[in-house]
């Protein structure tokens, strides 16, 4: 593809508080959190006219991947390295359309993000990070220690993708007990000397503080030459814009609109919608999907982002309550201005809380709707599906499908009946097996080569609620941190 504007080639990234150096693609996702405790995201959107997204139409994934993500990588990835990367890294997927579309009802589709190698949709992202993060690394002769805190998918995608790798140590902390069986194994029954897995006594929360503050720590930092492979990373929200590409494509783009309903938690996944739109690409509807840990849902409502507590659900990856990604959404809402950014999240540590303004509140409700699903809706959505279509999907979809269906387009005044719904199908049922059995009587089964998962050896340590106790284990095993 050659016909991106020159203009908007060779993006650069800032970061939402305003106070970091200004990067270059590579050094945005070694970066992973900028330094001033912020996220990195593009200086500016690069656009594509409706003709341009119609040239689009009928490719290959990776061919709509290459051309959706060029102008982000461009002049620091170069193209045929690039290519190569996405055709490995899409290679791996077990369906010839890497996302496939199921219709489960009229105007209703569901994108099964589910068929990379640890059942998630974290896959597709990871996949192509870890070998851009290895090409960058290559390169600077350099090595890195990547961290990461995972509710149970983020973990298992990122180990996979890193496992191995020369450059990089990987250190992932779950919450102990937190995570279903499945997800569990799929992190500790690799036992590549490059990975560690850190059972947290806490929740996911607690889990994701601490990567954040070990990148506020700088002489840590430093030391051990840390990275980030939560959506906190740039690179992983670019590669999940991909994926609204393709859907809306076929279903109608660029001369039909195409809604999207999102099981959210840290909003990664719809903030890639949300780029996709900014990008050019038609999207009606952006509908925040939450299970009974709402705090985003009552964002929304009620203008106030308030924490309240994680209480444990059958949708496990999406008991959070301090949801990253949020805030580059907020700096956008804002007109990007990273003063008010400051202000928000500086009362989110102080008091647990802050208010959004009414003018940006009122562009969060213009492009997104949110709602919540009960635990009893998310397994009677399970059951429902199962009955009329034949068709089992894992609790994270279910609660998806439930918001999308009660969000009632018909009579709401804010998206069309007439553009279909596309909800993204973020895991395999046989993540959360014990769940799914109870809501719908089918017990869903790995698939073969994953068969012996469960009987598989596990390597893992436990350790407390602390930052100090993380930091020392860290340096123990990394090998960055032994070089110096
Ligand atoms: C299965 C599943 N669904 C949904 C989500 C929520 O995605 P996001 O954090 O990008 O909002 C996650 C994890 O984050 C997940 O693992
Ligand atoms: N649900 C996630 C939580 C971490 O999210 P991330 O997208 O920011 O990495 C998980 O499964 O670990």
């Amino acid at each position: 593809m050659d016909w991106w504007n020159e203009a908007v080639i060779g993006v650069k990234y800032v970061s939402t508080r305003g106070e970091a150096p200004e990067l270059g693609f590579c050094d945005a996702i070694l970066a992973g959190l900028a330094n001033d405790g912020g996220l990195y995201v593009p200086k500016e959107w690069p656009t594509l006219s409706d003709e341009q997204i119609a040239a689009l139409a009928g490719k290959s994934y990776s061919d709509i991947a290459y051309a959706v993500m060029k102008p982000y990588v461009e002049g620091e990835i170069p193209d045929e390295t690039f290519r190569t990367m996405i055709d490995e890294a899409y290679g791996a997927f077990r369906h010839q359309a890497v996302v496939p579309l199921v219709q489960t009802g009229a105007n209703e589709f569901i994108m099964e993000l589910f068929h990379g190698p640890t059942l998630a949709f974290k896959d597709v992202a990871m996949q192509l990070l870890a070998r851009m993060m290895d090409f960058v690394l290559a390169q600077r002769s350099a090595k890195a220690t990547i961290v990461g805190a995972t509710s149970g998918d983020t973990g298992g995608a990122a180990i996979e993708a890193f496992r191995g790798r020369s450059n990089t140590d990987i250190f992932i902390l779950f919450p102990e007990g937190r995570v279903s069986p499945v997800q569990q194994r799929q992190m500790t029954s690799v036992l590549d000397d490059n990975v560690h897995c850190i059972a947290l006594k806490g929740h996911f929360d607690d889990c994701q503080a601490i990567v954040k503050d070990m990148f506020g720590h700088k002489g840590f930092k430093d030391t051990v030459a840390l990275s980030g492979v939560n959506s906190i990373n740039w690179g992983r929200i670019m590669a999940q814009v991909v994926y609204y590409f393709t859907s809306a494509l076929s279903l109608g783009a660029p001369y039909r609109q195409v809604s999207f309903t999102v099981p959210t938690g840290n909003f990664g996944d719809i903030f890639a919608g949300f780029v996709a739109k900014q990008m050019g690409l038609p999207i009606d509807k952006l509908i925040i999907a939450t299970n009974q840990n709402d705090i985003l849902a009552r964002a929304l409502e009620s203008g106030s982002y308030e924490v309240k507590g994680v209480t444990p659900s059958a949708s496990p990856s999406m008991d959070i309550q301090v949801s990253s990604n949020f805030e580059r959404l907020l700096f956008e809402l804002h007109g990007r201005d990273s003063e008010a950014v400051k202000r928000m999240m500086s009362g989110l540590k102080q008091s647990g809380s802050f208010t959004i303004a009414d003018k940006p509140l009122g562009r969060l409700r213009k492009g997104f709707s949110a709602d919540r699903a009960s635990e009893a809706e998310t397994a009677a959505t399970i059951k429902d599906v199962l009955e009329t279509t034949g068709y089992l999907m894992d609790p994270h979809t279910a609660v998806g499908v439930h918001v999308a269906r009660k969000h009632n387009r018909q009579s709401c005044d804010c998206c069309s009946a007439e553009s279909p719904m596309v909800v993204l199908s973020t895991a395999h049922p046989a993540k959360f097996p014990a769940a799914v059995e109870e809501a719908s009587g089918q017990y869903p089964d790995l698939p073969l080569w994953l068969s012996d998962l469960m009987d598989r050896e596990e390597k893992f340590d436990v350790l407390e609620n602390s930052i100090e106790d993380v930091e020392a284990f860290i340096l123990k095993h990394a090998r960055a941190a032994q070089k110096t």
